[in-house]
């Protein structure tokens, strides 16, 4: 399996970065953190639009940068696509125009994205015609977006691709970036200060802060970690990769299988097999020492407890497993002391609510 490594240390005075990840080769791993944590100075680094004094990069084997063999290799050589904010699109020419510029440079068909698959993939072949200033600030991205995929990347940099765009455009552009990682083998590195972009994209997170990284991994892990302040949040949840299993027709529920076990849904149209993104807030999850027999809810499941912190307002945080996934609970100080809560502890939990976010 292919691989990133990634390790920069930079200093601009006030502010220092110092990473060391191993990333994996596939699916989208977000750069998550607050404004100035360093995401943008880190996608630059891996760009090379940046070069940190001591640095090792390398993508799929391919060494990038390796500071101890003065060894750093321009940006224009990286096989490498960048999304910016803004789409960079040129004004004067047509959407056909612009996506073919740039492509005589590389060796045409030969690596796995072709032109026309992007255009499919972004949905924009409606468009090709058009001028850019003719575009919503959505297809504006999508086009850019494509034309990045076009040039056959090894690596696809997104820096906060959707953050001038409106909550609309937003959900509008949002299964398009799904749809790239389960059709395409490209690693994507992708910065947000969004959780719902997280939560709605990411396979791996990795979280920054000032210039360091708090926490990296797949992301139910790194969500329920209890180390770093997302599980503290009043939003704090977990997002689980489920696939459609049955359809309960009379009752206008969904089976979804995870790696731990089946939950029920409302209806989803989705046909069986289909892999669904299930969300389950922390404030969702109650927890019993025994199986309740008669409740009206319907996700019960089994779990061991892994961690417990304290939360913010009198909440505790719960870190618990079912199978190989990993589940937070927020849940009142008083019934973790009246339940006697402790980790290894075999409990029950009640999933009250769960938001399908594909
Ligand atoms: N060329 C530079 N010279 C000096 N300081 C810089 C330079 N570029 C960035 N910085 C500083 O480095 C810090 C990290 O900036 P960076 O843009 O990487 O953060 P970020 O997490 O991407 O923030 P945002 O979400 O606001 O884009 C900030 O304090 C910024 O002011």
């Amino acid at each position: 399996m292919t691989t990133i490594l990634a390790r920069f240390q930079l200093d601009y005075g006030d502010f220092k970065l110092d990473v060391d990840l191993t990333l994996p080769g596939t699916g989208i791993t977000v750069l998550f953190g607050h404004s100035g944590s360093g995401k943008t100075t880190l996608l630059r680094c891996i760009a090379g639009l940046q070069r940190a004094p001591l640095g090792k990069l390398e993508i799929n084997g391919h060494v990038w940068q390796d500071s101890e063999r003065n060894l750093f290799l321009p940006t224009y050589k990286r096989p490498l696509g960048y999304v910016f904010q803004e789409a960079n699109l040129f004004p004067h020419l047509t959407v056909r125009d612009n996506l073919h510029y740039g492509l005589k440079r590389i060796k045409q068909n030969s690596g796995t994205v072709k032109l026309e698959q992007a255009v499919e993939l972004l949905g924009i072949g409606h468009l090709m015609e058009r001028m850019p200033g003719h575009l919503s600030g959505g297809e504006r991205q999508r086009v850019a977006i494509a034309r990045a995929l076009a040039l056959n990347p090894e690596v696809l940099l997104m820096d906060e691709p959707l953050a001038s765009l409106d909550f609309k455009r937003k959900q509008e552009i949002l299964p398009f970036l799904s749809r790239l990682h389960q059709q395409l083998d490209i690693p994507v590195l992708y910065v947000t200060h969004s959780q719902q972009e997280v939560a709605q994209l990411a396979d791996t997170l990795v979280i920054l802060e000032d210039g360091r990284a708090l926490a990296s991994g797949p992301l139910p892990e790194t969500q329920s970690r209890l180390d770093v302040p997302l599980a503290q949040d009043r939003e704090a949840a977990t997002v689980w990769q489920a696939t459609v299993a049955e359809h309960e027709a009379d009752y206008h529920l969904t089976r979804v299988a995870f790696a731990g076990g089946s939950l029920s849904l409302p209806a989803v149209d989705a046909e069986i097999g289909t892999p669904l993104r299930v969300q389950i807030y922390a404030r969702d999850v109650s927890i019993a020492l025994e199986a309740p027999t008669a409740t009206s809810i319907l996700n019960v499941l089994p779990a061991t407890i892994t961690g417990i912190a304290d939360g913010r307002d009198g909440q505790t945080v719960v870190q618990m497993r079912i199978g190989n996934q990993a589940l937070l609970a927020h849940i009142t100080r008083k019934s973790a002391l009246m339940l006697g809560l402790q980790i290894g502890m075999a409990v029950y939990v009640q999933i009250k609510g769960t938001s399908i976010l594909n």
